[in-house]
């Protein structure tokens, strides 16, 4: 199965909720039981990361996903160690708007070798990190991009497409108080052709709504399905707001 074409067939007929899994929260089992429940509740894909990730635990907790749901397990990395050859594809992902090279072409030159060994899908993907950022900001050393100033998004959604990116990630920070104002994926929605994915602090079905209405593609969620008890009703709430 190729994840990208996935993506865009799903999004001829509706947006996009993908679960995401930090592999350093809780054990293979637990991740397994998540997305069983977010399977359940009609999610459409599993990703898999976080700011920091122990590889061995990353190749456990996908592998055991792969094993037991039946979804696209698609990797999200924090750095080289995110890479991971027994999922389905890997956001190949640039942090645009860091101040160090590191994270923009420094990483990805080193992971590079492994994925061509692994051959695994990429997906090639710009990554902006818009205030407050979180810990994903603090540790990718970003430049984040004030919450009123959308235009600076926009222009770096521009260049992220003319370098021949086909995704770009408005990110706000896991966790973040609020998500990105509806003016940002507006504006990149309507003057590229990327598939827009907006994650941070999306909380409730009116959140995952507002971000659908802005035209966000792909809505992304993990902290409060980290914290809910009852992930299949929580998870439930934004596939139906977003659907
Ligand atoms: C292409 C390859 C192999 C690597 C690129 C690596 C880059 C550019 C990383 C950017 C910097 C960074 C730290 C990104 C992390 C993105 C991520 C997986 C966030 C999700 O993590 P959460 O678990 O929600 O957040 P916390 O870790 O803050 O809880
Ligand atoms: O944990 P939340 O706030 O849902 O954020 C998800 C993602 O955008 C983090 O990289
Ligand atoms: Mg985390």
């Amino acid at each position: 199965m190729n994840v990208e074409n996935y993506i865009n067939e799903t999004l001829k007929d509706h947006k996009l909720h993908i679960t995401l899994i930090d592999p350093d929260e809780q054990t293979p089992a637990e991740a397994v039981e998540i997305a069983k429940q977010a399977q359940k509740a009609k999610t459409d894909a599993i990703l898999v990361g976080g700011s920091i990730t122990d590889q061995e635990e990353l190749d456990l907790t996908v592998k055991a996903l792969k094993e037991n749901i039946d979804l696209p397990v698609i990797l999200f990395p924090g750095n080289i160690s995110g890479v991971s050859k027994y999922a389905d594809a890997l956001l190949f992902m640039s942090m645009l708007n860091s101040t160090n090279p590191y994270w923009i072409t420094g990483a990805q030159a080193l992971a590079a070798p492994t994925v061509k060994k692994i051959g695994i899908e990429t997906i090639p993907m710009g990554y902006l990190i818009i205030e407050p950022g979180g810990t994903v900001g603090w540790v990718g050393d970003a430049k984040p991009i004030p919450r009123k100033k959308s235009d600076l998004a926009l222009a770096y959604a521009m260049a992220a497409e003319y370098l021949g990116m086909r995704v770009v990630y408005l990110e706000a920070g896991s966790g973040a108080e609020k998500h990105i104002p509806p003016e940002f994926v507006m504006k990149v929605k309507k003057l590229t052709n990327l598939i827009v994915i907006v994650g941070g602090g999306i909380r409730t079905a009116e959140d995952a709504k507002q971000m659908k209405d802005a035209g966000a593609d792909i809505i992304i969620t993990g902290t409060v399905v980290e914290e809910s008890s009852d992930a299949y009703t929580k998870i439930k709430e934004l596939t139906d707001a977003i659907h």
